[in-house]
């Protein structure tokens, strides 16, 4: 069916997406959009609602707005370890979405998790729809071809206010993922290469689309994966283009469309994907073939090799200023310029956070710590990310199986992520983390840590040092 004349240029998901919201044009690249959802959490979300009413303002959208505390909250039984400010934020949060009229997932409750677990999960996150929230990881809602950013503190009052945004419309860029995952290969391994391949700044300015036959092939919890870490490459947008693997994902929960509605929704979803003949400011190819299992060995997550390679030496490498910044990565990781990156013995692994969090993270680490001991020098943790996947794990003997092989089982939040309420790794100790991001001080001050896949870091718990986990697949 030809719809468009054929000097028209083919329209990316994005600009399909975008225009779908522009409310005024205020500039040639800048748009004021109508926001569809808007998720609070407890860091960000009761300072805004506190803002809010200083101002006298009411809330423009509380059905549009949904809100559950994951930052500061302790991942301890009982939340008992929850720090003062944690609950101060926690009683914030319950009090002021409460006088706004905002439904809040509390702790306990199914629906409570972290806040981008929790989106799609609750069939809040919906292909097509405009999402935002105070965290920059939203771009994780992506995987499900919804258009989803962060926003900054002052930006979050004004969405609470008026439901609308200012934005500056970003470039395109695509990054086809074209081949098979091998054996010990995960979604989580395909984004660190991507991110080692362009750098941490390869998509800054950009919304990037993941495409390619790995990317249809792949499980939307792969895709939130992906799209997760989009902004650790610098783009504040990630998104995958809707297909029957993401319907499927969505029918039945709790907030999708219902009935002749979802019929609608579906069919008007179903026009969202880039057309063919769409051109993209930047297209990357990456050869999934190639890759091994990925783990990052300094301070910014494009500070990443193959677990068979080793850590860089500052001596071959001429540019002065990346020199530089190698040796102090080198440095503050306590490691050896040139050694094997296998082997290097750990103190901390943990399971959790918004990037791999879910029932398939769990399900691939468990695969691998079954039957076995986590290692004596460790400490290993395990956080699902929400409420539910808690729940389903236990149902199918997750827990018990963890435990079993020495992990700790914990509630759901973010946790050892960002190192609150004292959840974090002591000083010069070194964790293999399924989380994004290995900045320093991340987890702690002093704290090393070394991102990876559930798997890899299931394997580095049972090792007790950084290893393949190709070599431990049964
Ligand atoms: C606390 C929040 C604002 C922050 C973010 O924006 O990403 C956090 O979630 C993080 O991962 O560092
Ligand atoms: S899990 Fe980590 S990255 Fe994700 S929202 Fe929480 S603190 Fe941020």
């Amino acid at each position: 069916m030809e719809t468009r004349g054929h000097t028209a240029p083919g329209r990316t998901m994005l600009a399909k997406i975008w225009d779908q919201h522009v409310i005024a044009r205020i500039s040639d690249d800048t748009d004021l959009l109508h926001i569809d959802r808007h998720l609070l959490h407890d860091l960000g979300g009761s300072r805004g609602l506190l803002d809010l009413k200083s101002r006298n303002l009411p809330v423009h959208n509380p059905e549009l707005t949904f809100a559950t505390p994951d930052h500061a909250i302790s991942s301890a039984r009982g939340r008992a370890g929850t720090s003062k400010t944690g609950l101060e934020l926690l009683e914030g949060l319950r009090a002021e979405t409460s006088a706004s009229g905002i439904t809040m997932f509390d702790i306990d409750q199914p629906g409570q998790g972290i806040v981008h677990v929790i989106g799609p999960e609750l069939g809040l996150s919906l292909p097509g729809c405009l999402i935002v929230c105070g965290d920059s990881h939203t771009c994780t809602h992506g995987g499900l071809g919804a258009l989803a950013f962060g926003i900054g503190s002052s930006e979050l009052t004004h969405v609470l206010a008026t439901q609308a945004l200012i934005q500056r419309r970003p470039k395109t860029m695509r990054v086809k993922f074209e081949g098979r995952m091998s054996a010990g290969v995960t979604p989580k391994d395909l984004i660190l290469a991507l991110i080692g391949h362009v750098g941490a700044a390869g998509g800054t300015g950009y919304a990037v689309e993941f495409a390619g036959s790995a990317i249809r092939d792949m499980g939307i919890e792969g895709r939130l994966t992906i799209c997760n870490l989009s902004i650790e490459l610098g783009a504040k947008m990630g998104m995958v283009a809707p297909d029957d693997k993401t319907y499927d994902f969505i029918r039945g929960r709790r907030y999708a469309p219902k009935g002749a509605i979802w019929e609608r929704a579906v069919a008007a979803w179903r026009q969202l994907p880039s057309d063919a003949d769409a051109v993209f400011g930047r297209e990357v190819t990456i050869d999934v073939n190639k890759i091994i299992p990925q783990i990052t060995w300094g301070i910014s997550p494009e500070h990443v090799v193959g677990v068979d390679g080793h850590v860089p030496n500052p001596a071959d490498i001429t540019d002065p200023a990346r020199r530089t910044a190698i040796e102090t990565a080198i440095d503050y990781m306590g490691l050896k310029p040139g050694a094997p990156i296998a082997g290097t013995p750990v103190d901390w692994v943990f399971i959790g956070s918004c990037t791999n969090s879910r029932m398939s993270d769990l399900r691939a680490a468990a695969a691998i710590a079954r039957g076995r001991k986590v290692a004596p020098n460790v400490r290993a943790w395990v956080v699902p990310g929400s409420e539910t996947v808690k729940r389903e794990a236990m149902a199918e003997g997750l827990d018990k199986l963890f435990t079993e092989a020495g992990f700790e089982w914990r509630e759901p939040g973010c946790s050892m992520c960002l190192a609150a309420n004292g959840e974090v790794v002591a000083p010069g100790q070194r964790s293999v983390s399924t989380s994004n991001r290995n900045f320093i001080g991340r987890q702690g001050p002093q704290a090393r840590t070394h991102l990876a896949s559930p798997a890899m870091a299931a394997a580095a718990a049972i090792s007790g040092a950084i290893a393949d986990v190709r070599t431990m697949e049964r």
